[in-house]
């Protein structure tokens, strides 16, 4: 059975999602769970990053810091997780390296690595095998008690398979683009094995009680804007044209999707193209403009201050928050106020603070 939850009392994220006029923006950050806070830091202890990840008790305490933290500011809350979940699922090995970020020990080297078969032919029971996310969002919603709406989200086929061969963070992206240059067949059997577990995931997201999605496809920038179109972009679009079907055949309510495709500006208007009600933005677009081009198409933006404003102090933070409502039609539509990618570490909380408090002053009124 479905869990059952209080009802919202903030679901502004949500109507804001849904294109209707709103009486300031939404706000909130990617990362705002992470380690620019000290109580991060203080209930993650000696846990390994993943064991967090996979502790519903403590996936959902690291949630909820923000939320407690900017009580009143903030409007959404995301689940504590990683997009590396899947490849987890997917039979591959994962682990986060203090200071350095993912390691996967055993990457897919070439189609003729017997992993790549292994990969490629295993039916992932995605219900059993990532039920600890499913718990992490019911149990989180159960504490949240209607404060704010509550985001699942699973990263892109196309950053997921960068990970899978490049093994981590990439420079050079040899072996990625090794994959899809030289390989390109391949590339896209995996490419659509992943999106076909991405909207089941999603979809038992929904299930397990979060209200909105968003896909994360971190490394679109590496290609070109027609790669990006034959190896990011139809994988996007298959997960947002299967998973409302999906949930309505789950008996679900169909939730607003956003997709984020870093880098990726040459393609705005093929993601206004798409079935995603929100696009998320980087900080290479120009507010105004990208507004522009979304509102012609009646969609939503998501974004885009740089996050390296937030090491600039309170003026810098001050000038870049009114160049946003400017640029995105002063708050009372078709914007959700985020940075242009997520929050880094060593960030001081009053500084995003100061981010969330400015963007209340320049579009409620007189609402302090
Ligand atoms: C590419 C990517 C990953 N994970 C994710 C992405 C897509 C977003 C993006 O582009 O940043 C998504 C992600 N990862 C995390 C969240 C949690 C929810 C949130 O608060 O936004 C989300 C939404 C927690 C995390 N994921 C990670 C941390 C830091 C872990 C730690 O050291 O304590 C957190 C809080 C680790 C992680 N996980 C990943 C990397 C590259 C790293 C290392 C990053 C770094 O060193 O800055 C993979």
């Amino acid at each position: 059975m479905a869990p059952k939850f209080a009802p919202m009392q903030n679901d502004l994220l949500l109507r804001t999602a849904r294109g209707e006029k709103v009486e300031r923006p939404p706000m909130w950050v990617m990362r705002q769970a992470g380690r620019y806070l000290p109580e991060y830091h203080e209930a993650k202890g000696n846990h390994d990053f993943f064991a967090c990840c996979r502790s519903p008790e403590i996936a959902s305490t690291l949630t909820l810091q923000p939320i407690d933290r900017y009580a009143g500011l903030i409007d959404a809350a995301i689940i504590f997780s990683d997009i590396l979940v899947i490849p987890q699922a997917m039979g591959m090995e994962v682990v986060m390296v203090d200071k350095k970020g993912p390691h996967f020990p055993h990457p897919l080297s070439t189609p003729e690595d017997p992993q790549y078969r292994e990969v490629l032919e295993r039916e992932v029971d995605v219900k059993k095998e990532l039920a600890y996310v499913y718990e992490a969002i019911t149990l989180t919603r159960q504490k949240l008690g209607g404060r704010v709406p509550l985001l699942g989200f699973c990263g892109a086929p196309w950053t997921l398979l960068c990970y899978m061969v490049e093994g981590g963070g990439s420079k050079m992206y040899v072996r990625a683009k090794t994959w899809v240059y030289k390989y390109a067949k391949e590339s896209k059997r995996l490419l659509q094995k992943i999106a076909e577990l991405c909207v089941e995931y999603l979809a038992l997201q929904v299930v397990a009680g979060a209200q909105m999605i968003q896909v994360f496809d971190s490394w679109a920038g590496e290609l070109s804007p027609s790669s990006f179109k034959v190896f990011a972009l139809p994988y996007l679009q298959y997960i947002a044209d299967h998973l409302p079907d999906r949930l309505r055949e789950l008996g679900e309510e169909v939730v607003p999707m956003t997709v984020f495709a870093k880098g990726a500006w040459y393609a705005l208007e093929d993601l206004c193209n798409t079935n995603y009600s929100v696009i998320g933005l980087d900080w290479l677009h120009d507010p105004a403009e990208a507004f522009s081009i979304a509102q012609a198409k009646g969609k939503v933006l998501q974004g885009n201050a740089d996050p390296g404003v937030l090491y600039g102090g309170k003026e810098a933070i001050s000038a870049v928050v009114k160049e946003m409502v400017e640029g995105f039609g002063g708050g009372k539509q078709g914007w959700i106020a985020n940075l242009g990618h997520g929050i880094t570490p060593f960030v001081d909380p009053d500084d995003l603070r100061h981010f969330f408090q400015e963007i209340h002053n320049h579009t409620a009124g007189d609402r302090k």
